[in-house]
């Protein structure tokens, strides 16, 4: 049956006669695994980077998982997202990030059970050495990486410490996963919507150490805007609950599903970026595991969650929160375990380039 009236598809609807903006490169590794099923959706969709903003997504995995990949690829094509003007399954990780103007670094070796950190580290350090390489060359010089592979944190460390072109104030380890989960249990608590929640910290690492902080947290309660703190006024709930809870979150979520987390890993990939690429909100501060510049007394130089604000596509520390003696405990813990990591990593490095026959690139 033809239908009168002008012609209007959904997208004229949604967007209105927006005009794109030209194509920037977007990398994805680790694309055939389960975060980036969500994600390249996600990123498709407009939500890391603009629903102006056309994408060309660069993917890659290892050899085995190609077919796997083809798979997404179809998929993605099939989602006909108007932003997704170009896929290309990259052969290696020199085309994968070739241009890129942003990186998430998802894909690495997975840890298997009975394996202990220092082979995770093992298996990973030589990965990121060469894909920071691959950066360093290929990229462009003002690249965004966002590094999702766990031990993310020394993860990005690693990458950052070899792709020496590239300033180490754009590589950053995800926190926003805790951040956001910090957010939902504080609003469940008081029955408001996640989004009246700001101003929580992650501090530190991804690991048992990590310390989500609600003390400079603010919330829109019964109308009115006040701490969280007062809000909640519940000693017990600041003091353990909300620590202990965030930390079982994975545990509980792969018990329930057989799997773990990945959709709301990757939304808190894309609310990452999107706030490194857009800004943060006036008022507001997110959490970011950025190079710590020694601010709150964190050894400088490792990859350490703090409260940020963004400006033109650059994070800078909020400084000055009170730290009270619980809170300054949890911190420091956290730090002393990335320095510990970061030591690690950099014997690995060392062992790495020895093996490889080249010189430390400091
Ligand atoms: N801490 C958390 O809450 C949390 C939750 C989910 C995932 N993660 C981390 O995110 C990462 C990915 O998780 P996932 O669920 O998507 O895992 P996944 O196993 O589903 O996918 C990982 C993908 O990476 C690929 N890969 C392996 N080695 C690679 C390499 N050298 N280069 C590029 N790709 C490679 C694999 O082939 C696989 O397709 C893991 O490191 C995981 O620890 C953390």
């Amino acid at each position: 049956m033809a239908a009168n009236g002008p012609k209007c598809t959904a997208v004229d609807c949604d967007d209105a006669n927006k005009s794109l903006k030209d194509p920037i490169n977007v990398a994805v590794t680790g694309a055939a695994g389960q975060v980036a099923y969500s994600l390249l959706y996600m990123i498709g969709r407009g939500e890391a980077f603009g629903k102006d903003q056309s994408i060309n997504l660069n993917l890659f995995d290892v050899n085995s998982m190609m077919r796997s990949l083809e798979g997404v690829a179809m998929e993605l094509e099939d989602c006909a997202l108007p932003l997704v003007n170009n896929i290309l399954l990259a052969p290696d990780v020199e085309t994968c990030f070739k241009d890129a103007a942003a990186i998430f670094l998802i894909g690495s070796s997975v840890r298997i059970e009975g394996m202990n950190r220092k082979s995770l580290f093992q298996a990973s350090v030589p990965i990121f050495k060469e894909q920071a390489e691959a950066i360093n060359q290929v990229a462009l010089k003002d690249v965004k990486v966002l590094v999702l592979a766990n031990p993310c944190n020394t993860n990005a460390y690693v990458c950052s410490h070899y792709a020496t072109c590239i300033p180490k104030e754009n590589f950053s380890a995800l926190s926003r996963l805790d951040h956001n989960r910090t957010k939902v249990q504080i609003a469940r608590r008081l029955g408001i919507p996640a989004q009246d929640v700001q101003n929580v910290v992650i501090w530190g690492g991804r690991s048992g150490t990590q310390f989500p902080d609600i003390r400079h947290a603010t919330v829109s309660y019964n109308g009115v805007l006040q701490s969280a703190v007062s809000a909640l006024a519940d000693e017990k709930f600041l003091q353990n609950t909300i620590v202990t809870s965030i930390q079982k979150r994975n545990p509980a979520i792969l018990a329930a599903r057989k799997l773990a987390s990945a959709m709301s890993q990757a939304k808190a990939a894309c609310d990452q970026m999107h706030d490194w690429w857009n800004g943060t909100r006036r008022g507001e501060f997110v959490s970011m595991s950025v190079l710590s510049d020694g601010s709150y007394g964190i050894p400088k130089d490792i990859f350490y969650s703090f409260p940020v604000q963004i400006r033109n596509k650059k994070w800078r520390i909020v400084k000055g929160l009170p730290i009270d003696e619980f809170a300054r405990e949890k911190l420091d813990a956290s730090a002393r375990e990335l320095v510990e990591e970061k030591e690690e990593a950099l014997a690995l490095c060392e062992e790495v380039d020895v093996d490889q026959g080249g010189t430390l690139t400091s």
